[in-house]
């Protein structure tokens, strides 16, 4: 699923409106139409019949054109059979549905408000408001601003408001209580954002918060920046969010995606395959993701006449004296994910102490002191070690590294093969500064995996700044240094050099503990090891990590209870 930033949004809209002759006015009657819908089907669960939503014929993409589930005995939709099927000369069944939910019942029971911005987000909502009277519900219209005040499809959507006689106030006009309903849709403000919400919309978005009453966000809660995620003061807190379309990057994104509640992308009529040939290059990271613009065979056949060698040989170069188990997890992970050698180099004093703690793995020595630290010396022994394996994975635990940023670009530019840089690792790359511009450019892939933090670093700013705008960091640094990066965190980002990114959705925050780190990186080393390329291997790993996260959680019965050791453990 591809996601998108306001400007490519409006990019998009424009194509089907000028170059396609899909109108305008047909876009937002979609549009206000698949939000009723998701509306009708949280009354329906409210009322206890949660077992479907009614949907007209603007249906979603992954439910097909015309579905009509029936939710309860009024609800029903009209069957007549004219004839057994088939017996030729006798018709098929003749199906009516009805938009109408009927019955005094809901009308009486579902009052909602539609809170109406001046712009076309407004307009969707003017739509909604018309089809859930429709379906007899009790509905009021709030304008923020003189309707008198809405322009182009908006208006033609207000006039027609009014011509239904459909009940509307003013908001700082007309007395207002939201306390009373039973539900609101924010149509407040949409992609065409600019800042925090002015008055008066920012009064009347507190007022709908403050009022305890579920909330339905046409296309993005009111008061959130749709690019980036950030919260605006103040800004909508949504139990639902209808997004159009396409879904948009701040609804994927934290703070964003904690204030959207759950998110519902649905179809308006623009051609879902649009986003690529406009050139958008950013999508959700899900299985389809993986399969279809990954080509990862998510399923891991092996070939029946493998043998250890096929799946290649993981050189995981980690953990010093206090942090030797960060080069344990590592090694591990590369090991469970399933490469068919694991060699673990440690500092040369640090090998009596590790030899046993993982049978399976292989040991080496590197970097000789005596004081179980890694040091400049260890270039050599760690090339030497790396030319007859398939991947270098670098960073976790290394500690005090008691050299400069020679050591790291002699790996750099002297090993051939896919190399894959962590924790400590990054922090000798971000001291490199502008002097890596020198660096010689790898013929074999790179995969940086920093946490903000060592983002920050990289970039030379402050982790804030990086966590303001997660998506455009990762891709710019991706770019412009030819290197695969993961930037770490909920909603982990990959960027790829080609400009193509993804965001991950599986894991949960109990994943924030120690090691869960090192744990990735064995597994994306692994991956490379078994032939993935680094997009691939990135992603997949990045994917497979979130995955055994939550399968360790439900194995623990708390997300909190889960350790790096069991991420392993689940992969
Ligand atoms: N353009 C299209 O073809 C479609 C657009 N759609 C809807 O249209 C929305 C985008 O519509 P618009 O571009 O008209 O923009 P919006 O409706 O998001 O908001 C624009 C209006 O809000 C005002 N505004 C902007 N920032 C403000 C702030 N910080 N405080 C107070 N007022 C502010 C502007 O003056 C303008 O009048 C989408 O989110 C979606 O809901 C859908 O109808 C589908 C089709
Ligand atoms: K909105």
């Amino acid at each position: 699923m591809y996601m998108v930033t306001a400007e490519e949004m409006r990019q998009l809209d424009r194509y089907t409106i000028d170059r396609l002759g899909i109108p305008a006015l047909t876009l937002m009657e979609n549009a206000g139409c698949a939000v009723a819908d998701e509306v009708l089907k949280l009354c329906a669960e409210r009322s206890g019949k949660s077992n479907g939503g009614f949907s007209v014929g603007t249906s979603d993409l992954t439910r097909g054109i015309e579905r009509a589930e029936v939710l309860g005995p009024q609800w029903a939709e009209e069957v007549t059979h004219t004839g057994p099927g088939d017996i030729p000369g006798h018709g098929g069944v003749i199906r009516t549905e009805s938009w109408s939910q009927g019955g005094h019942d809901l009308r009486e029971r579902e009052h909602w408000y539609i809170l109406v911005g001046k712009g076309n987000n407004g307009g969707d909502g003017l739509v909604v408001a018309r089809h859930l009277t429709d379906a007899g519900l009790r509905v009021t219209v709030v304008y923020v601003e003189p309707p008198e005040t809405l322009r182009g499809e908006a208006a033609a959507q207000r006039d027609i408001i009014a011509a239904l006689g459909i009940p509307v106030i003013l908001y700082g006009r007309d007395t207002l209580d939201l306390r009373g309903a039973s539900g609101i849709v924010d149509a407040l403000l949409g992609t065409g954002t600019q800042g925090p919400p002015r008055e008066p919309y920012a009064s009347l978005i507190r007022e709908a918060n403050a009022s305890g009453v579920p909330l339905v966000s046409v296309d993005v809660p009111s008061g959130l920046d749709a690019d980036t995620g950030t919260l605006h003061e103040p800004c909508i807190r949504a139990r639902v969010t209808v997004c159009l379309a396409y879904l948009k990057r701040g609804l994927v994104q934290y703070p964003g995606a904690g204030t959207a509640g759950d998110v519902v992308v649905r179809y308006i009529g623009i051609p879902p395959g649009l986003a690529r040939e406009c050139g958008v290059q950013l999508r959700l990271l899900t299985r389809d993701t993986l399969r279809a613009a990954l080509d990862v065979d998510v399923s891991r056949s092996r070939v029946p006449d493998g043998h250890k060698g096929t799946y290649g040989h993981v050189l995981v170069a980690a953990g010093s004296l206090r942090m030797s188990g960060a080069g344990l997890l590592a090694a591990r992970a590369a090991l469970r994910i399933g490469s068919g050698l694991v060699t673990w180099a440690v500092p040369e004093a640090l090998l009596p102490r590790v030899i046993g703690a993982a049978p399976e793995l292989m040991l080496a020595a590197a970097a000789a002191g005596g004081d179980g630290e890694w040091n400049a010396d260890s270039a050599d022994e760690l090339l030497q070690l790396a030319q007859a394996r398939d991947v270098l994975a670098v960073g976790p635990g290394l500690g005090r590294f008691a050299g400069d940023t020679g050591w790291l670009r002699r790996l750099w530019e002297e090993y051939g093969g896919p190399l894959v840089l962590d924790a400590d690792a990054l922090n000798i790359l971000a001291s490199a500064g502008p002097e890596l511009e020198a660096w010689k450019p790898r013929s074999a892939a790179v995969v940086l995996t920093p946490h903000p933090g060592e983002m920050a670093r990289l970039l030379g700013i402050p982790t804030a700044e990086v966590q303001r705008d997660r998506i455009t960091h990762a891709r710019e640094y991706a770019r412009t240094r030819g290197v695969t990066l993961v930037l770490k965190g909920a909603r982990t980002v990959i960027a790829c050099p080609d400009g193509t990114a993804y965001v991950n959705t599986t894991g949960h925050a109990g994943m924030a503990t120690g090691g869960a780190g090192d744990v990735l990186t064995g597994i994306i080393a692994g991956l490379l090891a078994q032939g993935l390329n680094a997009s691939q291997a990135a992603a997949f790993g990045v994917y497979l990590h979130g995955a055994a996260g939550e399968t360790a959680a439900r194995h623990r019965q708390h997300p909190a209870s889960v350790i790096a050791g069991d991420i392993i453990e689940a992969l």
